[in-house]
């Protein structure tokens, strides 16, 4: 497949609104048609962990010369580790790996690659959930977050709509009905279909 056709695929969406089981579906039915960037980390490789294959393991000096020089679209600093995302990985996804990448990133870093890294070319999807209050249920089914986390991810989500609002992504999936949602995405993913949903108005 040429390049062209392997267009990196920006997910962007809040927190809870699925797109991990949306993008879990999609891997489980397309096996091999769909990768993730290999990241790089400054911390030791753990048994078993192969370079190059779980991360590319880098030190603190190599890893700070490619943040000069650009080569990253997103990096941050856990427990005195440092990882990123570099664009190199990203583009080696269909390179090297004759697949699709899928970038599951947050707005901080859909304005980074629109900022710094435009080449990358990529599809930005909106997965947007119905309306704040199944975002706020899907969140507390979940189980995994405390009164003050959930206040968090709420606010965010907020912040994400508002961002999603000014037209900055390509095409919008509404994650209402799971079956519904994802064939939108298939459609999209797929089929290069440039047809998606309406943002919803978010007026609770
Ligand atoms: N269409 C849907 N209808 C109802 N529940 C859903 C739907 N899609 C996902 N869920 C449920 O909502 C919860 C959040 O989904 P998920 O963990 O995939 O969100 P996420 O966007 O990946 O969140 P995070 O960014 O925090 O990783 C899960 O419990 C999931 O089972």
């Amino acid at each position: 497949m040429s390049l062209a056709a392997l267009r990196p695929i920006v997910i962007c969406g809040p927190s809870g609104t699925g797109k991990s089981t949306l993008l879990k579906k999609l891997f489980d039915d397309f096996p091999g048609k769909f990768g993730f960037s290999i990241s790089h980390t400054t911390r030791a490789p753990r048994p078993g962990e192969e370079n190059g294959v779980s991360y590319h393991f880098t030190t603190r000096e190599s890893f700070l010369d490619l943040v000069k020089a650009d080569g990253f679209i997103e990096h941050a600093e856990f427990s005195g580790n440092m990882y990123g995302t570099s664009v190199k990985a990203v583009e080696d996804v269909a390179k090297d790996g004759g697949k699709k990448c899928i970038l599951d990133i947050d707005t901080q870093g859909v304005k980074l690659i629109k900022q710094h890294h435009p080449h990358l070319n990529p599809v930005y999807v909106f997965i947007a959930p119905p309306s704040l209050a199944s975002l706020r249920t899907r969140l507390t089914g979940r189980g995994t977050e405390t009164d003050s986390s959930l206040s968090a991810r709420l606010a965010a989500a907020i912040g994400e709509v508002e961002y999603a609002k000014t037209g900055a992504f390509d095409v919008v999936v509404v994650n209402d009905d799971l079956e519904r949602a994802y064939g939108v995405l298939k459609g999209i993913v797929v089929e290069n279909k440039t047809e998606g949903d309406k943002l919803p108005a978010f007026e609770e």
